[in-house]
């Protein structure tokens, strides 16, 4: 038996097999993936040192933890066949945006125990954010087993279900959102005359020490943005640039809009 079965190996499902192993602990033998693409499997085996399958059947057959990390579109047609699988002691995580638990349960047709995970990218360096959310029926012992599993790559909150699309649209699709900002910071350095990499360097440093900044002394983050701007200094005519571009207002929207959009994934 394997402790932990992971269905689809792209972006997300590597972040994790990697965030497992290489930041959580977890040893490659408790693992097995599988793929619909024979080569992705072979690609993530030689990697990870995972055992791999073509077989999703394989997975769920031999796994005690489920981690379905398929696209939102194909939860259908990966879930339906395994569905005589599903027996006592299996527990499906779903990574899926938008995908609800219900409509996990409603696929198997019976009452599997399935949990949310929203995990976001940087998990694969162990500093992810990541929001659960747990079918009722899942015991204690087990809710802390899997929580502790995605506290080993980065920070892990549980909420209630009804706010896993809100968690989508900040943390989990936030850092894209970030990367944007950051690439944006750098190409304003190479305006005003640094190279690209200097820039680079500099912008993800600063952000970088900034978010740390905030996680290490708890303050507001205005409290330490009035700490940075001097009195008709440089940092207010940077800032009041950012308000004429109603920054606060689009970022707002954009976490607003891709929790819609998560919304919209769960009809
Ligand atoms: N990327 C991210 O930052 C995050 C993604 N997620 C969620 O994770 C899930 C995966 O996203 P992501 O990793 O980006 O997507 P990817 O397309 O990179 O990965 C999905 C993988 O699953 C494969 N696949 C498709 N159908 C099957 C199947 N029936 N059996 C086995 N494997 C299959 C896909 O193959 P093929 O490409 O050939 O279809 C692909 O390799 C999504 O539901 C997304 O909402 C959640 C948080 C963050
Ligand atoms: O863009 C997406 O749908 C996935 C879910 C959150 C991040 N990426």
């Amino acid at each position: 038996m394997f402790r932990i079965g992971i269905i689809g190996c792209g972006n997300m499902g590597e972040a994790l097999i990697k965030g497992f192993i290489e930041k959580g602990g977890v040893r490659s033998t408790d693992i097995i993936v599988s793929d619909i693409d024979p080569e992705r499997v072979k690609q993530i085996v030689n990697r990870y040192n995972v055992a791999g399958t073509e077989s999703n059947r394989k997975v769920v057959d031999l796994s005690q933890l489920i981690i379905l990390a398929v696209k939102p579109k194909d939860i259908e047609n990966t879930l339906e066949p395994l569905k005589d699988l599903f027996d006592e002691g299996k527990i499906v995580v779903s990574v899926l945006a938008g995908v609800k638990i219900e409509r996990i349960k409603n696929i198997l047709g019976k009452d599997i125990p399935v949990v949310r995970v929203m995990p976001n990218t940087p998990a694969v360096i162990g500093e992810g954010a990541v929001g659960i959310s747990f079918d009722p029926v899942i015991d204690q012992e087990k809710r802390k087993e899997i929580k502790d599993l995605f506290s080993s790559v980065g920070l892990a909150i549980v909420v209630e279900e009804s706010l896993m699309d809100a968690v989508t649209g900040l943390s989990g699709s936030g850092p894209a959102y970030v990367f944007t900002f950051i690439d944006a910071l750098a190409q304003g350095g190479v305006k005003c005359g640094l190279s690209y990499r200097e820039a680079l360097d500099l912008a993800v440093q600063t952000v970088l020490g900034s978010a740390m900044l905030i996680k290490e002394t708890g303050e507001h983050p205005s409290v330490l943005r009035d700490r940075v701007t001097s009195p008709g200094g440089t940092t207010i005519y940077g800032l009041h640039e950012l308000e004429k571009g109603s920054l606060r207002d689009t970022v707002i929207n954009a976490v607003e809009s891709a929790t819609k959009r998560s919304k919209e994934l769960s009809e």
